[in-house]
């Protein structure tokens, strides 16, 4: 059923009276408001929102199963379905009331193939991995895509979509699999001496320069995640120094209070930004210092709670109350006290009064980038799994090694069966994809 109207404004209510619409199963089985479907095995007539949540002019309603007749004709007051597949207007009631909700369009699809049930989320790109179509990583960005927000997250995910990722690691396992090929060739033949003695020294140069190319990749910085995620950047400071005026310019609007008086935030407040295509979660915060005011030493201490969960700190200062030596700005600057190894951007703000940002890279050059904690825990423990090749000397367990690497390899793009990573992966997609 295609809707519109005012149950724009009725959305809850809608959902309440399709419930009370839907009898009992047993009816003429046939699909309302969408393509042709049927529930599967239970004989259920379901129904779901299949335009995207939120206000919007017209919403499209589904309902599917044996009881979509009854549904169509509870909901109109009509005695029947109206003819298949032409799109007919009715005034739409409450079933229990008669009340009028709406006037909208509804279309009904008579009858199902058998075996025919609507898709489970995801289900569509679950089989296209069954069939070797899509690896894990590929799903993966398939879903990124759907959720991207900014322009840079969209380009990340559709080239981590179109394989790139998998690719990269596709190779290294490759590789592996050679590199343990080979050792297992030496392990059974070299006292047949079918195998040179070489053939080690070439398995270990490979171990090594797939580690480095490893422990490079995961020392990115987490460029990918924070681009899938969103940098949360932090305005940091002492008071009265301009820090909300700083949020305000930055997301040109009057978010935050300003006033001459020190001391005025009190509470973080967090808004969302897309920078040039990048996302970004830019929080103000009180000005740090002593406080006496009780209420002031709890924004505060909330300023420093924040500032530990940062990924990038924005410092500011007042550019006429600190000389511009490196001396002089390193000492004001670890007086805010900001976390150890987290990225501070400093800003000398008030420079009327005289007279380098960490991005998230661009997601198309370079490497593809490391987009979920998921990829950078296998591949740790790949890494680890490499570093251990070799040690003791003894061979098995170097192979033993090799393999542990190539199976956390698989794990990320799923070319090794497993079963609970494959039903978080695909659990969250949405219907339809
Ligand atoms: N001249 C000048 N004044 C500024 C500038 N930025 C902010 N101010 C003024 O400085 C005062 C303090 O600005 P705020 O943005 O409230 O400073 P804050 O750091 O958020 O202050 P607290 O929340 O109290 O810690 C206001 O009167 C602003 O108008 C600037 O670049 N130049
Ligand atoms: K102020
Ligand atoms: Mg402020």
């Amino acid at each position: 059923m295609a809707l519109s109207g005012a149950m724009r404004a009725a959305r809850g209510r809608w959902a309440r009276t399709l419930s009370s619409a839907v009898p009992p199963a047993g009816g003429t089985g046939g699909t309302a408001g969408g393509t042709a479907g049927g529930t599967g095995g239970t004989g259920d007539t379901i129904f779901a929102l299949s335009s995207a949540p939120g206000r919007c002019g017209v919403a499209v309603i589904r309902a599917s199963g044996p009881g979509s007749a009854g549904v169509l004709r509870s909901l109109t007051g009509t005695p029947g379905p109206p003819p298949p597949r032409v799109l007919a207007l009715r005034r739409i009631r409450d079933p229990q009331s008669a009340e009028t909700l709406d006037r909208g369009l509804v279309v009904w699809f008579p009858g199902r193939l058998p075996g025919l049930r609507p898709a489970e989320p995801g289900e569509f790109t679950r089989r296209a991995f069954a069939h070797g179509k899509l690896d894990l990583t590929a799903a993966e960005g398939l879903r990124d895509l759907i959720g991207a927000e900014t322009e840079a997250q969209r380009r990340q995910a559709l080239r981590q979509m179109e394989g790139d990722l998998g690719r990269l690691y596709q190779r290294w396992s490759h590789a592996l699999t050679q590199a343990l090929a080979h050792l297992e060739a030496y392990i059974d033949f070299s006292e047949d001496d079918n195998v040179e003695e070489e053939v080690l020294a070439r398995v270990a140069g490979t171990v090594r320069a797939l580690l480095q190319e490893l422990r490079g990749h995961l020392r990115d910085g987490r460029r990918g995640e924070l681009l899938r995620g969103g940098v949360r950047a932090v305005i940091a400071g002492p008071p009265n120094v301009g820090k909300s005026s700083l949020l305000n310019l930055l997301c040109r609007r009057p978010a935050a209070i300003v006033s001459p008086s020190a001391g005025t935030t009190r509470d973080v407040l967090e808004v969302a930004l897309d920078i040039g295509g990048y996302p970004l979660l830019l929080s103000d915060t009180a000005g740090l210092r002593r406080a006496a005011d009780p209420v002031e030493r709890e924004g505060v201490r909330r300023a420093r709670q924040r500032l530990c969960q940062a990924d990038l700190v924005l410092a500011v200062l007042d550019a006429t109350s600190v000389s511009p030596t490196p001396a002089a700005l390193g000492a004001a600057l670890a007086a805010l006290e900001p976390p150890p190894g987290t990225p501070c951007v400093l800003v000398l703000n008030k420079a009327d009064l005289l007279g380098g940002p960490r991005g998230c890279g661009d997601p198309l050059s370079g490497w593809p980038s490391l987009t979920r904690s998921r990829h950078s825990r296998h591949l740790g423990a790949c890494a680890a799994a490499l570093a251990r090749f070799g040690a003791g000397g003894d061979l098995a367990l170097a192979a033993e090694q090799l393999r542990l690497a190539r199976r956390e390899l698989g794990r990320i793009t799923g070319h090794v069966g497993a079963q609970e990573v494959l039903d978080i992966i695909f659990r969250d997609f949405c219907v339809g994809k």
